[in-house]
């Protein structure tokens, strides 16, 4: 079965025409929203949707283009909505998340103490598939970001590689190819300078030309179009716009 991939941002971190790189990802009865960045309200909004029309969080690290806006879905599910959605995190990022990120904001004498005060907590081991609906099942596979902060990548239907931010790592990227029947790619991308903690365009060039033309480039700065026709082939993901995956 096929499945819809709608990115609500495609944007780098400090980008400020494109949104957070977040992605709406459904089935048709179950909608899995992947990292929830500051600019997410806003991102659904623009596309005519609210935090009503998510079933479940998927957060792929500690980053505020991916976490910042989980504050507002936690208020919002448990004070306008009332309900606890599932949270879908690597069990090493659990404690983290509320004690370094949301726990200033979220905390409440006696009502919000925890994260299972507000959602119902899945913690996730690496390398291992899990069914998030009846047809979504995703596995992380680690990959290296910011030294000494754990990162993930989603490896979704055993066909579909969802790059979270992470430096190049091509024998990973021709392993889930040649092994594990990936047939899609989305990368992260860094249009210019050095990939210190993202993986650059000049380095998704040197892929071979097979892979390159399986692979579509989020995570982009805002002069985005001045690389149009001068990526070796790799179309970048258009945000709002709806892809089946
Ligand atoms: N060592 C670092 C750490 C962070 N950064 C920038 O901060 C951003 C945080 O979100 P991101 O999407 O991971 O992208 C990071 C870099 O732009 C960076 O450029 N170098
Ligand atoms: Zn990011
Ligand atoms: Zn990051």
């Amino acid at each position: 079965m096929n499945l819809e991939l709608q990115m609500i941002g495609t944007g780098s971190a400090f980008a400020k025409t494109y949104f957070n790189n977040n992605a709406l990802l459904t089935d048709g009865a179950f909608t899995l929203l992947i990292d929830c960045g500051v600019t997410a309200p806003l991102a659904l909004h623009r596309l005519g949707k609210s935090f009503d029309d998510v079933d479940a969080v998927l957060i792929t690290h500690i980053h505020a283009d991916h976490v910042g806006g989980l504050e507002e879905l936690a208020f919002k599910m448990k004070f306008t909505y009332k309900r606890k959605i599932k949270l879908y995190i690597a069990e090493t990022l659990v404690t983290a998340l509320w004690e370094h990120s949301l726990r200033g904001g979220l905390y409440q004498e006696g009502e919000i103490t925890c994260l299972e005060d507000l959602f119902e907590v899945c913690p996730l081991a690496p390398e291992q598939a899990y069914d998030i609906s009846g047809h979504i099942r995703v596995e992380l596979i680690p990959t290296r970001h910011i030294p000494g902060k754990n990162s993930y990548s989603l490896f979704i239907n055993e066909r579909l590689f969802y790059s979270a931010d992470m430096v190049y790592d091509p024998g990973l990227l021709q392993q889930l190819v040649e092994r594990r029947g990936c047939r899609m790619i989305m990368h992260d991308c860094q249009l210019e300078g050095p990939g210190e903690v993202h993986t650059t365009l000049d380095e998704l060039m040197r892929l071979p030309e097979q892979i390159r033309s399986i692979t579509y480039l989020m995570h982009y700065a805002d002069n985005k179009d001045d690389f149009v026709g001068k990526t070796g082939g790799m179309a970048f993901i258009e945000q709002g716009r709806i892809y089946s995956v």
